[in-house]
């Protein structure tokens, strides 16, 4: 079994510390993600664009950021018919992002894997939202489940299938880490530094916990985006991320 620490697995870039922190643009405009990467600067390196960027022009932005070298994540945890995901990956794989997320549904699963076949594109499968516990699980349809035993049988679907990665909550990063080895991405939101507000995060931890529970990178958006330094917050990170 792979004994977490800060020197288990790499990013996906393998040496650059900062690749480790992806920042989630979570605003509205692509004017106020363009403002806020300028300000960042060399500190930010890895940006997340989600449901609320993407469909507010964050597409176009994506590509407007992989043109200045940095890496995009398009968190859009797809969930469709086979077909469909299976088509909208290949498209998706042609901009030439770096992970893609989808639900860790075995049917999507697969289609994913399908349509990526013959590109760099990382799919990250999307267990159990950080924003779910148990009773959220129960609230939802599911019968009584841990959250932490349904993100274990998701990701043992998602290595069978062979995806590339996890994204979990950093408390389950080690059981994550025994299932899909040291070749998988391990991805955690629900990051947040000490004394930050958890908002609607319900499984969280610290950058360095996160870390030290063995993810390769970790999803942090509303403590930079919504900072007054958001600079200050995403060098702070990456310095905690580099001491864990
Ligand atoms: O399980 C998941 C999957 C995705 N997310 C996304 O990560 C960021 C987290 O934002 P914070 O502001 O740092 O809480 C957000 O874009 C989510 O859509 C997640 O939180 N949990």
């Amino acid at each position: 079994m792979s004994q977490p620490s800060s020197s288990s697995p790499k990013p996906v870039s393998g040496g650059d510390i900062r690749d480790r922190l992806i920042i989630g643009l979570d605003v509205p405009t692509v004017d106020e993600a363009r403002s806020i990467v300028s300000r960042i600067g060399d500190a930010g390196t890895f940006y997340k664009i989600g449901y609320q960027l993407a469909y507010a022009g964050g597409f176009e932005f994506a590509r407007e950021l992989i043109g200045q070298g940095k890496k995009v994540f398009l968190d859009l945890k797809l969930h469709d018919i086979g077909n469909t995901v299976e088509e909208g990956v290949r498209s998706i794989a042609r901009m030439g992002v770096t992970f893609l997320t989808v639900h860790a549904y075995p049917q999507t699963m697969r289609a994913a894997v399908a349509g990526k076949a013959g590109s760099d594109l990382k799919i990250l499968a999307v267990t159990v939202l950080t924003s779910y516990d148990d009773n959220d699980l129960i609230d939802a349809g599911y019968a009584p489940v841990a959250a932490a035993e349904l993100v274990a049988k998701r990701a043992e679907q998602a290595r069978d299938i062979g995806i590339d990665g996890i994204v979990c909550a950093a408390t389950e990063a080690q059981a994550v880490r025994t299932i899909v080895g040291r070749n998988r991405l391990i991805v955690t939101p629900g990051i947040r530094p000490a004394g930050a507000d958890a908002g609607d995060q319900k499984r969280i931890v610290t950058p360095a916990e996160g870390i030290r529970l063995g993810a390769n990178h970790l999803v942090v958006a509303r403590p930079i985006v919504k900072a007054d330094d958001p600079r200050a917050v995403a060098e702070a990170i990456v310095d905690e991320i580099a001491k864990a």
